[in-house]
């Protein structure tokens, strides 16, 4: 059987004493892309958030990596979670931003050059990050999580702002990065997209 990398057993979450998840559980495995799918407000984003060790449950089991997961270093070498837009460093372009990953990661998946075409930003390379499109910004976001080496991708509605040409082509990377052996766990609205990644499908249902 493949390696798991995360194992949630039975968790429970309370936010402000409002059960949000309850009874959940989900094993991936090295390979596996995951779609977390459900409501606006059922806890998918929550779910990510115990997966990526910033939302501890209030009971159950969380394992990632065979530990649960914390807030350092170290986990964060092995996993990424693209979900908010990141905050820009100002006075840099984009390829900077770019270059910075490339610099700190020092086995990046891809030259700086190859992702500003594969991402579609080349046109954009020497524009601050405020000011492009919602769309251009997720595509940068995105760049910045696949330039770096990782095992997981956390990954909180990555088809946002995305039109329909470049979701297609973001679901053949996370199939590939997949295929590859690296684990995709992600909360969607769009079931296309999921479909196209082969993602297996969990529904999350309200808690309360
Ligand atoms: N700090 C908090 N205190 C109380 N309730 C919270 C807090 N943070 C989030 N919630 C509630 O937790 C629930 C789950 O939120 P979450 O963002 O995980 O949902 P989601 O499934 O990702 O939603 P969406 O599809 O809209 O992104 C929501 O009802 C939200 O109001």
């Amino acid at each position: 059987m493949a390696e798991s990398i995360i194992v949630v057993r039975d968790v429970r979450v309370e936010l402000s004493g409002t059960p949000i998840l309850r009874g959940v559980d989900l094993t991936v495995a090295r390979g596996d892309i995951v779609a977390v799918v459900g409501v606006n407000g059922v806890g998918k984003s929550t779910l990510l958030r115990c997966l990526a060790g910033i939302q501890p449950p209030g009971s159950g089991e969380v394992s990632v990596f065979d530990r649960p997961p914390a807030d350092d270093s170290d986990f964060w070498r092995d996993v990424i979670l693209v979900g908010d837009e990141p905050a820009w460093y100002p006075g840099l372009t984009v390829r900077e931003h770019l270059e910075l990953m490339h610099a700190v990661h020092r086995s990046s998946r891809l030259e700086v050059g190859t992702i500003l075409e594969v991402f579609g930003l080349a046109g954009r390379r020497d524009m601050a990050p405020p000011t492009l499109s919602t769309g251009q910004r997720q595509r940068l976001s995105l760049a910045m999580a696949l330039l770096r080496p990782s095992r997981l991708l956390l990954l909180d509605e990555p088809e946002r702002g995305l039109d329909a040409t470049f979701r297609r082509r973001l679901a053949t990377m996370l199939t590939e990065y997949a295929a590859a052996g690296g684990a995709v766990v992600m909360a969607t609205h769009d079931l296309d997209f999921a479909r196209a990644t082969h993602a297996r499908q969990i529904t999350l249902e309200a808690a309360a």
